[in-house]
């Protein structure tokens, strides 16, 4: 990472658009399909979330336990593409690095990220390493998605979006990815984890100077648009200054 941060020493840094939301509120696949037709890359942050919650229970970390998560990240070596198909790898010492693109998004791995996330001490090393990323990307610009990347990870971000839409909505729509669970069981898994995340970052309610985009009403296509509208303006903007 470090190498890759001062290769690109001399480019101009990315134009950073920062995205928050809960979950099903279309952060992750409407941040990616506005960064490709801005020409701009794509950090998932929950997929490292998700990714440090599979390498503690692969290695039988508690994940409870701040001091051994942290231990277990000395010795990880996460990386994820911006452009293109995502996927996702982790190298643990001793080991070649193990393609997790689709472990991270199972059922097993989901129920647990929480308890990684929770610990402010991995979450302010997880912070620091996508702010790596995203200067030694070498794009225009980074779209950068998750719970708290308008407030605490990147508060100056020349965009901030806040990506909403109601429970019941977020659980159709995540019903629609899981052909196994019911809605009732998708939304109770839905209000689960937002409590649980809402103890550590606020995503449910806009920050100053950040804008509220509610997909409640809006297609996909019409969300896709509305992300697009908001960058288009502050680079309007910033090409009048
Ligand atoms: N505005 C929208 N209208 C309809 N479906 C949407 C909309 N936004 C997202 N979706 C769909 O809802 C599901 C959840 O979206 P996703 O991007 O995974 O949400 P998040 O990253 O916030 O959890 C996906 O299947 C996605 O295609
Ligand atoms: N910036 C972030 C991103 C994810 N996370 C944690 O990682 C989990 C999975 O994130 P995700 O973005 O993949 O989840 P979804 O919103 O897509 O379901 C969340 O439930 C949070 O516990 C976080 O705490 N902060």
């Amino acid at each position: 990472m470090e190498d890759a941060v001062s290769e690109n020493a001399g480019a101009q840094a990315p134009l950073l658009v920062a995205i928050d939301g809960p979950a099903g509120s279309g952060k992750s696949s409407v941040s990616r399909a506005a960064a490709e037709r801005l020409g701009f890359g794509i950090l998932d942050t929950g997929a490292a979330y998700r990714a440090l919650a599979w390498a503690a229970l692969e290695t039988g970390t508690d994940l409870d336990d701040p001091a051994a998560v942290e231990g277990l990240m000395n010795l990880w070596a996460y990386d994820i593409t911006l452009q293109g198909e995502q996927r996702v790898t982790v190298g643990l010492v001793g080991a070649s690095p193990i393609d997790v693109t689709p472990a991270i998004r199972e059922h097993s791995v989901s129920g647990q990220v929480s308890r990684v996330s929770k610990h402010p001490a991995v979450r302010e090393r997880l912070n620091a390493m996508f702010l790596d990323i995203v200067a030694g990307s070498g794009l225009p610009g980074v779209v950068i998605e998750g719970r708290d990347i308008t407030t605490v990870v990147a508060p100056d971000a020349p965009v901030r979006i806040l990506m909403t839409a109601s429970p019941e909505i977020r659980a159709t729509r995540r019903a629609g990815e899981l052909p196994g669970m019911t809605h009732a069981q998708v939304l109770a898994d839905i209000e689960a984890r937002d409590a649980k995340d809402a103890l550590v970052v606020d995503f449910l309610n806009p920050a100053p100077g950040v804008t509220l985009v509610d997909t409640s009403d809006l297609d996909f296509e019409q969300s896709v648009q509305a992300v697009i509208d908001i960058v288009r303006a502050v680079q309007g903007a910033a090409e009048k200054s």
